[in-house]
């Protein structure tokens, strides 16, 4: 089975609450909530790709990231590595460019459980360093 990386960021703004966005209910992993990203492309570095889906999904444009973790998770039907970046500074205002719902919530209050699975140890990292 291939692997596909995928580039998430948590964006956070001064208040410590994080831009959330919930996935169409017939994509993979529909419903949940996700932090807004994708798949990384050919020719891309993580940090690339994670610029060019957050200006095509929420409309920002990021100035500067920070890696906070990556992991690896096997679904049932495909593998993918992760790479989670904080994003705290960039210019715009972050909205459900692709007409997704979104929420901003407080980093204290994320919940794994309205997450996708591959999810929960980032989460659990998150909440600890509230
Ligand atoms: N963006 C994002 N994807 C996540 C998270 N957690 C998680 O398991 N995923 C999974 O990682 C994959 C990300 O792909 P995506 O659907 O966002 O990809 P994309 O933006 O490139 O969309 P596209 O395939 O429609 O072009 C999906 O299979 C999704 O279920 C998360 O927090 N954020
Ligand atoms: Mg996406």
């Amino acid at each position: 089975m291939n692997i596909r990386t995928i580039a998430v960021g948590i964006i956070r703004n001064a208040q410590h609450q994080i831009f959330i966005a919930q996935r169409p209910a017939d994509a993979h992993m529909g419903g949940f909530w996700e932090f807004p990203g994708g798949k990384m492309e050919a020719g891309e570095t993580p940090e690339q790709a994670l610029i060019r889906e957050l200006l095509e999904e929420t409309g920002i444009k990021v100035e500067r990231v920070e890696l906070l973790a990556t992991s690896q998770h096997q679904f049932a039907d495909r593998n993918m590595a992760f790479y989670f970046f904080l994003v705290e500074d960039w210019q715009g205002t972050p909205y459900g460019k692709e007409g997704q719902p979104v929420r901003w919530c407080p980093q204290a209050e994320l919940r794994a459980d309205e997450f996708p699975p591959a999810n929960a140890s980032i989460i659990r990292q998150l909440i600890a360093a509230t």
